[in-house]
């Protein structure tokens, strides 16, 4: 048994955690099934580029074969698609008393939870902005919201100490006993991510474009509804006002919150989603199953209908399969599924 912490996928996500936590002297290995790349940050380092800070760090990382011992602390930074196979892999390295923590966009607690138990499980929402280029470089493309909590609510020793720990990356970091809240919050915004990945432009051209922002608050407002009918009360952050999106917001308040999103993602080096570079640059299949798919499944159980969610999952998938661009007709389609 180690106290080493183990990061579990060292992508944009993991890969920056591992580089921070390493070069503040906290012990930490990374897992990723991209062997170039482990050779790579365990050898000549780890290079965190961009406007935030710009270092080489090496940071021990091996592939899952190569995986030894069992971690009371795993960090899951794996797509939410991968998280069930990830999660295979790692659980005979994970302690009886041990815990992960998803930092991952979607509800992917609620599988871990399921496969690994609810005790074991512990939640993050991370919004900071950074792109795997190639094997040992990451962009850090803008600092962002990282919020922490248990899945139950409370606040224990354990999640002081992963506070703690991310706050050594990000200053700012939150404790919360509502990670549910925030969860949604990013639901809202990573459908709208979604649709701006049905573009080629930029998600600040996407959210400055007067034609698409409709379409944005309307995808937004649908996500709220269903989060409001799960007995959540959504988070803000970094632009995203949930509470714009909910019945008898200010008129005025979603434009606005759109004005902010425009605004906060003008300021990033990470111009395009990552739903963006999953289809546009690295030519693969996207989350949004897990991520976007799930609220339609969620919504059903409340008696609810999600069109524009299930136009978007339709769309996405369209792209995916090469039966439609990435363009402003595409965007266009989602429109037409308005309500
Ligand atoms: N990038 C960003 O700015 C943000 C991302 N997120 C979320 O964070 C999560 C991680 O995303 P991100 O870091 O961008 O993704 P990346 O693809 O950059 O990193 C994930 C890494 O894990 C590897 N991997 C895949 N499956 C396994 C496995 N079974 N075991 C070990 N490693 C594996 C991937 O390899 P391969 O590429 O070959 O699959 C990749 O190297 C996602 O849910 C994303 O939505 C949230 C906020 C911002
Ligand atoms: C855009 C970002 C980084 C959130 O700010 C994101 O979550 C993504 O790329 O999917």
């Amino acid at each position: 048994m180690t106290d080493e912490i183990l990061i579990w996928g060292a992508g944009a996500i993991g890969g920056i955690l591992g580089a921070y936590w390493a070069r503040a002297g906290i012990p930490v290995k990374m897992v990723d099934i991209v062997e170039e790349h482990a050779r790579a940050c365990s050898s000549t380092g780890l290079r965190i580029e961009g406007p935030v800070e710009e270092f080489t760090q090496v940071v021990p990382c091996v592939t899952p074969a190569e995986v030894t011992g069992t971690y009371r602390t795993i960090v899951l930074a794996v797509k939410a698609h991968a998280t069930r196979p990830a999660l295979d892999a790692l659980l005979p390295h994970l302690a009886q008393d041990g815990v992960i923590l998803s930092a991952q966009n979607g509800l992917n607690e609620r599988t871990i939870a399921e496969v690994a138990g609810a005790e074991r499980t512990m939640g993050a929402f991370v919004n900071y902005g950074a792109d795997w280029l190639e094997p040992g470089r990451i962009l850090f493309g803008n600092r962002g919201a990282v919020v922490v909590g248990e899945i139950d609510g409370t606040i224990r020793d354990r999640t002081r100490e992963m506070h703690r720990l991310l706050s050594v990356f990000e200053p700012d970091a939150v404790l919360t006993t509502e990670i549910w809240a925030y969860l949604w919050g990013k639901l809202g915004y990573g459908a709208q991510l979604f649709a701006t990945a049905l573009t080629t432009d930029s998600m600040t051209a996407n959210f400055a474009h007067p034609d698409r922002a409709p379409v944005l608050i309307d995808l937004a407002r649908e996500v709220m509804s269903v989060a409001v009918a799960e007995g959540i009360n959504p988070k803000p952050f970094n632009g995203f006002d949930p509470a714009a999106y909910l019945p008898g917001a200010p008129e005025g308040a979603a434009e606005k919150s759109i004005a902010d999103l425009a605004e906060f993602n003008f300021r990033t080096a990470k111009t395009h989603s990552g739903i963006y570079r999953d289809l546009a640059v690295r030519k693969r299949r996207t989350e949004v199953d897990p991520q976007i798919g799930v609220i339609s499944e969620i919504a059903a159980t409340h008696g609810m209908t999600t069109p524009l969610i299930d136009r978007l999952v339709t769309l996405i998938h369209e792209i995916e399969d090469g039966k439609r661009p990435m363009s402003a007709e595409t965007f266009g389609a989602l429109a037409e599924a308005r309500p």
